[in-house]
């Protein structure tokens, strides 16, 4: 008999939609069943206020396909000059989450914050306002390896935050390590963790070992197999403070398949479908529903969705390109097989 998996319709808390025409794709592939989706604001220049989270909305809006209720979550960036003024004026304009980048981190974020003692004014008022943080945790310094950077930024960011700003909500972005995990689970119940499918699927092998694979680099890199196994068991574990986050992050084929090639991994087009791969080999479909549908929007405080997708246990060829912009996107399993497909919603 068929395998089939019927789940509360999941959101996407951590998405890269981007801008322009660039929408067109990204954002029908993130409304096909995802019910909200947290959207990124690293896009050049950044979202940094108000009006401009409500135009960016906008724009996304008007690539929302016909008849779909997918609805943009929206974030603010955070930068030097954040003031405690722009987070009032945010959440009273409904965006849910500001963002700390480290400057330098990753894709897009040479605005960021430079040093966080700068921001805690704006931290003391997103506190006050319920407002959540939402952090990409990696040290920038040059003298760390980069596979050590997110355990150092546990170490001298987060946990000086977590004791300073109790109340806070902070959501630790697409995590990749077992200190990582660790941190999450040992924190306050206001402490929480979005996991990726490649994270879960994958780990640096993957990425370096029989050649160089610049599809699977993405940013916090690709750690050791004990890494990824404990984010499968972080993932599968049911704690609700882990919960699903894709990082679909698209760049066009030229700027990954280079000599300096991006940080960012598209999966966007078969979210879920990767996700229940790496669920069912841990051998915890079980715990899918939970990760993808329900801890999210608890953590966040906004209810869960109401109606329900089907997954199907039916093997099919992921495309080898998708197109965005008039350029060339590889997703990642480009040409692969994919285990699951999501049944057309009736
Ligand atoms: N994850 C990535 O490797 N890239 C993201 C940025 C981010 O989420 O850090 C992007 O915007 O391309
Ligand atoms: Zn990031
Ligand atoms: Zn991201």
């Amino acid at each position: 008999m068929t395998q089939r998996l019927t789940l509360t319709r999941p959101d996407d808390w951590h998405i890269h939609l981007r801008d322009g025409d660039q929408l067109q794709a990204t954002v029908p592939d993130a409304a096909r069943y995802f019910g909200r989706a947290i959207v990124m604001p690293n896009l050049v220049p950044p979202v940094m206020n108000a009006t401009q989270a409500l135009a960016y909305r906008d724009r996304i809006l008007s690539h929302r396909p016909a008849g779909s209720q997918f609805e943009p979550l929206m974030v603010l960036y955070l930068t030097d000059s954040t003031s405690t003024a722009d987070i009032e004026a945010a959440r009273a304009a409904g965006v849910v989450a500001a963002k700390l980048y480290p400057a330098g981190a990753t894709t897009n974020s040479d605005s960021g914050v430079t040093s966080i003692d700068k921001i805690y004014p704006v931290l003391e008022a997103m506190e006050k306002a319920g407002m959540l943080l939402l952090v990409h945790g990696e040290v920038t310094d040059n003298h760390i390896d980069i596979f050590d950077r997110e355990k150092v930024f546990i170490d001298r960011t987060l946990t000086p935050l977590r004791a300073k700003l109790p109340g806070l909500k902070i959501v630790m972005e697409h995590i990749t390590t077992a200190d990582a995990a660790q941190f999450v689970s040992e924190s306050s119940d206001l402490t929480a963790a979005t996991i990726t499918a490649h994270h879960l699927l994958y780990n640096r092998n993957h990425m370096l070992a029989g050649g160089i694979r610049p599809h699977y680099y993405c940013l916090p890199i690709l750690k050791r197999n004990v890494h990824q196994d404990a984010l499968i068991a972080a993932a599968t574990s049911g704690n609700p403070r882990f919960f699903l986050g894709t990082d679909s992050a698209p760049h066009a084929r030229e700027k990954k398949e280079a000599a300096c090639g991006c940080a960012g991994a598209y999966t966007a087009y078969a979210a879920i479908e990767l996700y229940a791969e790496a669920f069912e080999a841990a051998g915890a479909l079980d715990k899918l529903e939970g990760f993808a549908s329900h801890f999210g929007p608890d953590f966040y405080g906004l209810a869960r969705n109401a109606d329900t997708i089907t997954l199907i246990k039916s093997p099919w060829q992921a495309p080898d390109s998708l197109a965005m912009n008039g350029s060339e996107l590889i997703p990642l399993r480009a040409g692969e097989t994919l285990q699951w497909r999501v049944a057309p919603s009736e």
